[in-house]
């Protein structure tokens, strides 16, 4: 495996509540033109590149769907309207994927394609909307002029969702590793805890820390260590459950995992899958050949257990040993051993305790507030 392996395979975790705004407005978008068009087929195209578009959303039999399809533009109408800035027209029409997509060849197609395409306010190409009816004739759209003048209008309205899901993105993802970003982490560790106190449940967090980073920094430096962050995030993402744990980006070498409706032990489960993961990594760097790694993960909940007081003791003791924690630090601890109600912030310092607690034991281990 190359090195640059790492990045092709860098989990990709997209917004979704974003993409969840910009489908409402494209769905909306999709059915008032289509059915300006008297059209039961329609697509939106985004240009992608002179080579390649991404067929982002079709209606077929008044159902919208979101495909994301790349699809290639070689030698069709589309790629005409990449060379000069045309006006709407129509073409022949086939179906890409059961959408319509027009081309130059009429065939036996015996649809008709009408193009409308999209500029940004710089003047450039940034997508296509296509309406299929069946005959040859363009005028069979008799409602053109509309189009015309709604042209403008669908692609302002596109531009600002595009740009808005873009500035979310960029908040939201983290740009190295597409983790969640810190922010993000932030936000839903708040609302995690706003469910669980008002639904009762249960919230686990692992933080998860790859040992002796900064060694790995200087002596392989700045570049292969990102490769050595993309590689734990990987693990992490294929560890978990899609689309329910949630995985961020913590600082420059820490994840955090959010794993809702977990309950301590099955963190535990989780935290041992990924540490173990890593273990059996075998990283190709550049100019330094194999490395092994290991990470290190604190893990903790935010439901109170009555300590008994050999446990109680044996938490102070990894405190008072533990030197990265300061005086003040530890008197924040026992005010978190004491305390009765879990807050976001408690949970968070426990599982920080666990990891420090973990480096302090060894490394590549599991340390669990139990
Ligand atoms: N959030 C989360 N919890 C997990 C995951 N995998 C395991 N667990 C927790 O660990 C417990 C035991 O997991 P397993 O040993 O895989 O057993 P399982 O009953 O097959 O797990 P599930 O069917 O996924 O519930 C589960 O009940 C969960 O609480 C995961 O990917 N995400």
């Amino acid at each position: 495996m190359a090195s640059n392996d790492f990045r092709r395979h860098a989990p990709c975790s997209s917004p979704t509540i974003v993409f969840k705004k910009m489908e409402r407005l494209i769905r909306q978008l999709l059915q008032t033109v289509a059915k300006l068009g008297q059209s039961d087929q329609a697509a939106l195209l985004l240009i992608q590149s002179t080579e390649t578009g991404l067929l982002l959303a079709g209606l077929l039999d008044e159902k919208i769907t979101f495909p994301k399809k790349t699809i290639s533009l070689k030698n069709t109408p589309i790629e005409t309207f990449l060379k000069k800035n045309a006006h709407i027209d129509s073409y022949p029409c086939r179906l890409v994927d059961r959408y319509p997509f027009p081309c130059e060849d009429n065939g036996a197609v015996a649809l008709q394609c009408l193009c409308v395409p999209l500029y940004n306010t710089a003047g450039r190409l940034q997508a296509v909307l296509l309406l299929a009816r069946a005959g040859q004739d363009i005028t069979a759209f008799y409602q053109l002029h509309i189009f015309e003048r709604l042209q403008t209008l669908l692609a302002v309205t596109l531009e600002t969702a595009l740009e808005n899901a873009t500035l979310a993105k960029q908040t939201t993802v983290d740009s190295l590793t597409g983790l969640h970003s810190h922010t993000y982490f932030e936000k839903r560790l708040q609302e995690e805890f706003a469910r669980c106190q008002r639904h009762g449940c249960t919230v686990s967090l692992l933080l998860i820390d790859i040992d002796h980073f900064q060694d790995i920094v200087i002596k392989y430096g700045a570049q292969n260590s990102r490769l050595v962050l993309l590689a734990v995030a990987r693990v992490v993402m294929g560890a978990i459950r899609q689309e329910i744990d949630i995985p961020c980006r913590y600082n420059h070498s820490q994840v955090a995992l959010l794993l809702p409706n977990t309950p301590i032990d099955g963190s535990f489960v989780v935290a041992e899958r990924i540490r173990k993961r890593c273990e059996m990594l075998e990283l190709p760097l550049a100019n330094h050949g194999k490395i092994k790694i290991t990470v290190s993960i604190g893990a903790a909940h935010n439901i109170e257990e009555i300590h008994d007081e050999e446990s109680q003791s044996e938490l102070e003791n990894i405190m008072q040993n533990e030197a990265p924690f300061s005086e003040s630090n530890q008197d924040q601890l026992s005010e978190v051993i004491e305390s009765a109600e879990i807050t976001k912030e408690d949970i968070l310092y426990r599982a920080e305790v666990m990891l420090a607690a973990a480096n302090q034991a060894g490394f590549n281990r599991t340390m669990v507030w139990w």
